[in-house]
């Protein structure tokens, strides 16, 4: 295995005075699927907060795809995160634009010039993310679950190493949900880590990947809870 892109050696992670995680121990490589899970207020936020800058590191090693999270300078803050994909409820689609001028908005203030290559990879992300004939349409033009893969497709853009998702499922339906989790499953197949967030515990047995819960301030490998978990349809009817 290479070098991790997310190492964490004894990270203590706080809101203002309240320390939400301690002793976060962490090794996430290439190519994993990752979970968070948690209850309310647990610290899966925060956690991937860590993880782009926005909340610093109070202690602890933090290496985030080579940047000292403990050093980094404000200034290197957008290159860190411009190799990053972050899918957040906070950063939602433009609503005075397409769809397509989204993506490109993102493109331009991550140095695209080239506008035939601009629309290329406009074009090939969003047939990536199963939404090539929607370019044109206004983000209220769609529906939740498209929205949330246009998300993705723009977090796909600069083609990143990481891709961080705070309960990409939040506000769909149940199937809408699976084919999203579907989808950010299929791009760590490709070679992106993807560390998501989510309540839903049935995605972990269908999409199966690596589970860290956080509980009591502590972040724990739960990977192994999971790995053998049947979902419920098949427990009931075994059961029958
Ligand atoms: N901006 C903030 N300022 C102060 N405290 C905060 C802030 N954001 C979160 N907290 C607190 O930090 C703790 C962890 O919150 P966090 O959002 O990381 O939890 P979570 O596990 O992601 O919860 P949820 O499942 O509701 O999204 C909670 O006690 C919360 O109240």
């Amino acid at each position: 295995m290479g070098e991790p892109l997310i190492r964490y050696k004894d990270v203590e992670v706080h809101q203002q005075d309240l320390c939400v995680l301690n002793e976060v121990n962490l090794e996430l490589q290439k190519g994993e699927f990752v979970y968070l899970i948690g209850k309310v207020g647990s610290g899966k936020t925060s956690l991937l907060k860590t993880f782009y800058g926005e909340l610093d590191i109070i202690s602890g090693e933090a290496v985030v795809l080579g940047y000292d999270m403990n050093r980094i300078k404000r200034k290197h803050i957008p290159q860190l995160r411009r190799k990053l994909g972050i899918v957040f409820q906070d950063f939602q689609l433009l609503t005075d634009r397409t769809v397509n001028d989204n993506l490109a908005f993102v493109l331009k203030a991550t140095g695209w010039k080239n506008k035939a290559e601009i629309k290329d990879r406009i074009s090939e992300v969003l047939m990536q993310v199963g939404m090539g004939n929607k370019g044109y349409k206004f983000p209220n033009e769609l529906s939740g679950g498209e929205q949330q893969r246009i998300v993705i497709a723009r977090a796909m853009l600069n083609s990143p190493e990481i891709i961080l998702a705070d309960e990409p499922t939040g506000n769909l339906d149940a199937e809408t949900g699976r084919a999203i989790v579907g989808l950010l499953h299929n791009i760590s197949r490709t070679g992106s880590l993807v560390v998501m967030t989510t309540h839903n515990l049935q995605l972990l047995h269908e999409f199966p990947g690596q589970v860290y819960r956080c509980a009591g301030h502590q972040i724990t490998d739960a990977t192994s809870e999971y790995s053998g978990m049947m979902p419920i349809v098949e427990e009931i009817n075994n059961n029958i």
